[in-house]
């Protein structure tokens, strides 16, 4: 064997010493953000120091600048847990998720905000909404589209009747595994719990692997977890977080049809978020109930080229008009090619809610 040129002694040096600057560094980044709240105190008494469009840039300009080893997503994400720890200095974020406990959409919450935030679990997506109306949180996060199982209808049908704004997106890959108690045999499984978008996602897995077991539909994959904990004879469709949460063990990993498998959760609350260089907007229309309608609505995108990339229809429930579209398109409503294209969706449509302008997922 050759020696190796540096030594192990030397490189531990060499990393104390990094450590020494990375530590330094970071207390002097904490500094700055500390001055930052205090200057938005002054300007803006009582009012949030989160900023969804800066943090979005600060995250977005790390990956750009970033050259390995450590690939840009894991960098971003330390960046995170940074920027997460530096607000917290001055005021942790509170977040009301869909709960309960465990859940994607908790994931979710952290991946956003970063460890430091304070997550408080909710039973239901509108009393996520109301939380953040009622002001007893900042922010709210409920799941809005499953690329497997399409639309989440209640947070549509939330967005109705709330007065709340969009402040960002986050996507999260979904990995289902089948969790059981320590004691559970695989062949004595008869009964499966999850949430049924989960059992929709693991269908055909369920299918060829488990095809007798009663699928019981629950309220939450974490639900599922906590009543597997103590049946030796279940299992539960659930994510690391619920595994984690009840102690459970894999009978099997990443049993979801789709590797892409992802779910797109919403933060709402009641800011304007301003440009961040890479938005998107989310509108609510409704149209009359004629022909050519839907055309009508559509053209001035094609005009403006406009990317949309959602649209889905919901019966309204008002009864006045026949269609409500969602549209979510790329673009933010101050920038003036989509402030002339707004303008003339208003001319054309019943009604037209902007549910708010918002920076692309980052992470
Ligand atoms: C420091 C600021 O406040 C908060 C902390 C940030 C950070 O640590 O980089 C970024 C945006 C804000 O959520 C700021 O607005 O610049």
């Amino acid at each position: 064997m050759t020696e190796p040129t540096v030594s192990l002694e030397a490189l531990r040096q060499r990393i104390d010493a990094l450590d020494n600057d990375i530590l330094r560094l970071i207390s002097e980044r904490a500094a700055c953000a500390q001055q930052v709240a205090e200057i938005k105190a002054e300007h803006e008494p009582g009012g949030v120091f989160y900023r969804p469009e800066r943090e979005a840039q600060v995250l977005r300009r790390v990956m750009e600048l970033n050259k390995g080893p450590l690939d840009s997503e894991e960098m971003a994400r330390l960046f995170r847990e940074i920027m997460s720890a530096c607000l917290a200095l001055e005021q942790p974020v509170k977040v009301a998720y869909l709960g309960p406990e465990g859940t994607f959409t908790q994931q979710a919450a952290l991946k956003h905000f970063g460890e430091s935030a304070i997550s408080l679990p909710m039973a239901a997506i509108d009393e996520v909404f109301r939380e953040v109306e009622a002001g007893a949180v900042n922010y709210g996060v409920v799941p809005v589209e499953n690329s497997t199982e399409g639309v989440i209808n209640h947070t549509l049908d939330s967005f109705m009747d709330s007065g709340l704004r969009i402040c960002g997106e986050v996507v999260l890959r979904i990995h289902h595994h089948l969790l059981v108690a320590e004691t559970t045999r695989r062949d004595k499984v008869s009964r499966i719990y999850s949430h049924p978008q989960s059992f929709a996602q693991c269908r055909k897995w369920l299918d060829a692997h488990f095809p007798q077991a009663e699928r019981v539909p629950v309220s939450s994959n974490a639900e599922a977890a906590r009543l597997v904990k103590t049946e030796w004879h279940s299992a539960a469709i659930a994510g690391d977080m619920a595994a984690k949460l009840y102690g459970l063990s894999k009978l099997a990993e990443k049993i979801e049809d789709r590797p892409d498998n992802s779910t797109r959760f919403l933060i709402i609350g009641n800011q304007d978020v301003p440009i961040s260089g890479a938005d998107k907007t989310s509108l609510v229309v409704a149209m009359r109930n004629q022909p050519g309608a839907l055309h009508d609505l559509l053209e001035p995108f094609h005009r403006h080229q406009i990317d949309m990339t959602r649209l889905e229809t919901r019966p309204s429930r008002t009864g006045v008009w026949n269609y409500v579209f969602f549209i979510d398109f790329k673009g933010h409503c101050e920038e003036p090619r989509v402030a002339a294209m707004l303008e003339e969706v208003q001319l054309r449509a019943a009604e037209v809610k902007v549910l708010g302008s918002y920076p692309v997922g980052v992470l």
